[in-house]
């Protein structure tokens, strides 16, 4: 299996000074280490796979697509503001180096879907934590929580705080 996580590049005071950016961009363009990477983050839901996965704008997308075809699920995409056509729910955060909002479709799942949450790196966790309370007032079950990358000293799991299960293929 490919080492893919000796390709994650680290990018010191990016976008920010202070902020050591941990850039995925060459994973994802190396094809064995892009499938090994997806293929770590999909081995815990392989069992039981969700109905659908939700990726979060943007390098959420790039994953959490990748990760539905190979779990066999659909995929419903979780928005910065503005971006979604329909009706829509909001919700803003705070993350790493700023805030936003994330949006979803009203009708983005049938209420009770069982809905696996992904995106690439886990830092503070306000991304992942928004996109979660989010995806439960659409309706959704969420049944977890995914990213390729999680930053431990940054405390983010600490945030996750639920239930459901939070699972991160490299910790760093
Ligand atoms: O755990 P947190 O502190 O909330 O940070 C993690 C989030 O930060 C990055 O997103 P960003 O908003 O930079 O968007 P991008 O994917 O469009 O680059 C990353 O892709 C996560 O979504
Ligand atoms: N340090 C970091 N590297 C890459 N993505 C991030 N998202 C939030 N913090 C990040």
């Amino acid at each position: 299996m490919s080492d893919w996580s000796a390709l994650i590049r680290d990018v010191p005071d990016f976008p920010k000074p202070g902020i050591m950016f941990r850039d995925i961009t060459p994973v994802l363009a190396d094809p064995a280490a892009f499938a090994a990477a997806v293929a770590a983050m999909a081995a815990p839901w392989r069992a039981t796979p969700p109905d659908a996965v939700a990726g979060i704008e943007s390098r959420g997308f790039i994953l959490g697509a990748a990760l539905a075809l190979e779990l066999r699920c659909g995929f419903v995409p979780v928005r910065k503001p503005g971006k979604l056509p329909g009706r829509t729910l909001s919700q803003g955060y705070r993350l790493e180096y700023g805030s936003d909002r994330l949006e979803v479709h009203v009708d983005a799942v049938p209420a009770g879907a069982r809905v696996l949450v992904v995106d690439d790196v886990l830092a503070t966790g306000g991304t992942l934590r928004a996109a979660t309370e989010l995806l439960r007032r659409q309706g959704a079950q969420v049944i977890g929580a995914d990213v390729l990358v999680e930053l431990v000293p940054l405390g983010g799991r600490d945030r996750w705080d639920d239930a459901a299960p939070l699972r991160a293929a490299l910790l760093m």
